[in-house]
């Protein structure tokens, strides 16, 4: 390695994505981790990161966000839990910092990434989509933020195309059995052991189905996007959501 490495700090880094983010960032050669934080810590340590990761709690990050920011610190954030309203607050505070950047990506997996884009182009020609989400069941937030991600893409393209939702019959349900609702997609989540993250899209037409699935079978499936959000966030002033927008896709 040539240059001074990026000072990467980390949030949530006794956690089962923190901990696996400091041993990726250890072990690249363009980093170095300076202070790994976890909940009931002093997040003082952070003052001399350039990069701060954060895999903590989404009842945690937007606290750690507006330190960070506060700071001047880049951040890249795996925690879900972003709605419009809370995307909206960070890019204010981030109105007065030209030169800062946070990256929030609901999936640094690029399978996952990929996923969504190919979702986001079949809901052009599908008015029928529905979302299949399963994690394993220390999971803290339903749906996942992959998953809402993926909806809000397949309703968007819609609107553009001018797409209504397909037909559903269902006039008799038993609550939560069609799923959540989210831009007019249904999003159904499964918990079990054993499970890591997964995300089945399914599209339908006339005479014929999409499926479309994305499987992290391990955490350090996030890890190269988690390293190359770190080393974009310098260079990306502002407010970005979604790694591919990083990716470039
Ligand atoms: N964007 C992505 O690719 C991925 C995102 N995630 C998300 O990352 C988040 C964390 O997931 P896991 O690591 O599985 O959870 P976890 O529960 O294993 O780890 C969270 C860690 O954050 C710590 N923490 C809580 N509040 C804190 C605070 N205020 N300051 C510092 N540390 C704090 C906890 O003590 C814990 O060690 C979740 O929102 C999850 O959905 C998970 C996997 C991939
Ligand atoms: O909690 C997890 O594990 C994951 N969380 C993210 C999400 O909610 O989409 C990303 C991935 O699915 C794993």
């Amino acid at each position: 390695m040539t240059g001074t490495p990026i000072r990467v700090g980390v949030l949530g880094a006794r956690g089962r994505m923190g901990a696996e983010a400091v041993r990726a960032a250890e072990a690249a050669p363009d980093m170095a981790v300076v202070a790994a934080v976890d909940a009931g810590e002093d997040l003082a340590a952070l003052t001399g990161a350039q990069v701060v990761v954060d895999f903590t709690h989404p009842d945690a990050v937007m606290d750690n966000l507006r330190f960070l920011v506060e700071h001047d610190i880049h951040a890249v954030v795996g925690t879900t839990g972003f709605s419009s309203g809370r995307l909206a607050q960070v890019r204010g505070w981030l109105k007065d910092k030209p030169e800062l950047g946070v990256l929030i990506a609901p999936n640094f997996a690029l399978g996952a990434v990929l996923a969504m884009r190919f979702a986001e182009q079949a809901a052009k020609f599908y008015d029928s989509a529905e979302i299949i989400e399963l994690h394993h069941n220390r999971k803290a937030d339903a749906p996942s933020g992959t998953a809402a991600h993926t909806a809000q893409l397949i309703g968007k393209a819609r609107v553009q195309a001018g797409i209504t939702p397909g037909e559903d019959a269902t006039t008799s349900e038993v609550d939560g059995a069609r799923g959540a609702v989210i831009f007019d997609v249904r999003v159904h989540s499964v918990r079990l052991p054993g499970l890591v993250a997964h995300e089945e899209i399914l599209f339908g037409g006339q005479g014929e189905t999409l499926t479309i699935r994305h499987d992290s079978m391990d955490r350090s499936s996030f890890m190269p996007g988690v390293l190359l959000g770190v080393r974009s966030v310098l260079a990306k002033p502002g407010l970005t959501v979604g790694l591919e927008n990083v990716l470039d896709l």
